[in-house]
């Protein structure tokens, strides 16, 4: 029931709210240059918050993809629990899309994806030895929204830093080509976004996994509904707050909670208490639970 109801939900807690975009000039600049780029790639590997893989997934991807060979990698498995990613990957594997599990902070997966990566596009070889020609390195772009985790993959698969990551979206500024090996070269990217995201509950979910730039939300509007949300979760409930932060629901209404929280522990400071809400869920404190799943 949970899973079913909860966008109609978020809908109805977003309406009134002040809508979240981000859209930096870098941004701009980078679709530009990356829907050229993504013409010379054999493949491309979309990463994604494996929290949230759909808010995360580029409205215009397709478009650009044309039949270009796609991995999907969903980034940040450690932050889901084992029923959210057995979701996932029955939900992927009905699709018949490639799907990679990763942790670009521990560089688990980055190896499967080479090698994925490498016999996906073996065909654009088998070709160029059939004409005489010399094989080249596979060319694969990685792609997704900002602070998924691009630059770290890149930096694991490499064994090296190669590319700056940081736990901010919007660090790397440029497209950058890396080299892994004789056979594979690697073009990272900095995160993309819709220019509009006309799906305000996908923006919400954005800003709670910190997947968007800090200045485009209201913390407290945001934490808000992360609480209401956790609140009715199967896997968290009012119980959960209560034990993290001796304090009782009154109601599940997440904006007094908010509220109870700022004056119980912050002075009054509504923005402050909803920080602490929202690096809790980031860290993990209630438990490991995406906010999305496959839809049915
Ligand atoms: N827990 C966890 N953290 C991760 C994982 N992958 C990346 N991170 C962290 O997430 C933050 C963002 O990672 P980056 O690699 O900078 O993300 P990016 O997609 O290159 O970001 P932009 O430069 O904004 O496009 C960093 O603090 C990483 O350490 C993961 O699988 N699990």
């Amino acid at each position: 029931m949970y899973w079913e109801n909860l966008d109609a939900d978020l809908r109805y807690w977003t309406r009134s709210l002040r809508p979240v975009q981000w859209y930096p000039g870098h941004i701009a600049k980078t679709e530009k240059e990356l829907k050229e780029q993504l013409k010379l790639m054999d493949v491309v590997i979309e990463v994604r918050d494996a929290r949230i893989p759909l808010a995360t997934s580029h409205p215009k991807m397709d478009s650009w993809l044309g039949n270009r060979k796609r991995i999907i990698v969903m980034n940040r498995e450690d932050m889901v629990s084992t029923e959210d990613r057995n979701a996932w990957a029955s939900y992927f594997a009905n699709q018949g899309t490639k799907v990679v599990y990763s942790n670009g902070q521990l560089g688990m997966g980055t190896m499967k994806l080479g090698r994925m990566a490498k016999s996906l596009a073996s065909t654009v070889n088998t070709k160029r030895r059939e004409k005489g020609l010399l094989p080249r390195a596979v060319r694969a772009g990685i792609v997704g929204y900002p602070n998924v985790g691009k630059s770290s993959l890149i930096n694991r698969l490499l064994k090296r830093r190669m590319c700056p990551a940081a736990p901010r979206p919007g660090v790397t500024r440029e497209l950058k080509w890396v080299r892994f090996g004789n056979d594979l070269e690697l073009l990272d990217s900095p995160g993309i976004l819709p220019m509009r995201i006309s799906d305000q509950t996908a923006a919400i979910k954005l800003a709670i996994c910190d997947d968007i730039g800090e200045r485009s939300y209201d913390f407290a509007d945001v934490a808000a509904i992360l609480v209401q949300l956790l609140v009715r979760h199967p896997a968290v409930g009012p119980e959960a707050f209560r034990r993290r932060y001796r304090l009782e629901m009154d109601s599940d209404c997440g904006k007094m909670f908010v509220t109870k929280l700022s004056v119980h522990l912050f002075n009054g400071d509504a923005s402050q208490a909803a920080f602490r809400i929202l690096s809790d869920y980031r860290k993990g404190k209630f438990g490991w639970v995406a906010l999305e799943r496959p839809p049915t």
